[in-house]
């Protein structure tokens, strides 16, 4: 199936975003709840879960339908300030109602063998779509993810042989060029899988990544390979200051 082409919001500010996503997001729930009885995500780390405080207290959010899991994750203690778990849980989680049990976090007894580490996130994944047999892989509801200067997602970075995983849902890195070096990642065909995939990007410094992801996407910085299309829809939530160099056409948002 060929990938549908991505979507692109700007807005004025981050303020504005981050209301538009909780928007966004409530409606990809109420679709996922009336399909399934339940709503699976993927976070990302980074600037992303700040942009998400504006579901804090929105209605209708059915926080005990959701299912967390994270698009990365760096190895290192929960607790840990460069723990994804530990932003969000921050940032979003301890202000929210969502059941600790619904937070799919990272097994750190494992921390001393990564591929172990990797495996039992993909058995962790398998519990919850338990659907390896059936289908090849999950379908998220929603995946949100960042990208860096450099053009990475997740821990998809310029150059690496994950780039070219095709068959593993979860895979471990132990040489990022972002620290910390040892972290795990959801591969291409589980994001390219998802019901929707978000990108939000805020600032001025990336406009020039913004600028080759969107209107020279043959370069093929990672982030420009998420193109989901099972049959997917990619989405770009920027603020102006991060688009000013793009000419690829903004749509108006409107949910
Ligand atoms: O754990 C991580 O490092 C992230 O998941 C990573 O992929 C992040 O999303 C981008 O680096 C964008 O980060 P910023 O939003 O902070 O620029």
């Amino acid at each position: 199936m060929t990938p549908a082409a991505p979507v692109l919001y700007s807005f004025p500010s981050t303020g504005d975003l981050s209301n538009s996503l909780a928007d966004f997001i409530l409606k990809a729930q109420r679709e996922a709840l009336e399909k399934r009885g339940k709503f699976t995500i993927a976070i990302s780390g980074g600037s992303l879960p700040k942009t998400l405080t504006a579901l804090i207290d929105k209605p209708g959010i059915k926080w005990n339908k959701w299912q967390v899991f994270y698009a990365d994750e760096r190895v290192v203690p929960l607790d840990d300030p460069d723990s994804n778990h530990k932003l969000a849980h921050d940032t979003l989680y301890s202000h929210v109602p969502l059941p600790a049990s619904h937070i799919h976090t990272i097994d750190l007894s494992l921390a001393d063998d990564l591929e172990e580490l990797a495996d039992a996130y993909e058995k962790e994944l398998i519990r919850e779509f338990a659907q390896k047999d059936s289908a090849r892989f999950p379908i998220f509801d929603l995946v949100l993810l960042g990208t860096g200067p450099d053009g990475h997602t997740a821990s998809l970075f310029p150059g690496h042989a994950l780039l070219s995983e095709e068959d593993r849902w979860v895979a471990y890195i132990d040489d990022s060029p972002k620290p910390p070096p040892k972290r795990i990642t959801l591969t291409y065909p589980v994001i390219n899988h998802a019901a929707r995939v978000v990108f939000v990007a805020t600032g001025d410094g990336k406009k020039e990544v913004l600028k080759s992801i969107l209107d020279t996407p043959e370069a093929g910085l990672p982030a420009a390979r998420v193109r989901p299309a099972h049959p997917g829809q990619l989405f770009w939530f920027v603020d102006d200051a991060a688009s000013s160099e793009v000419a690829y056409a903004k749509t108006a948002f409107k949910v």
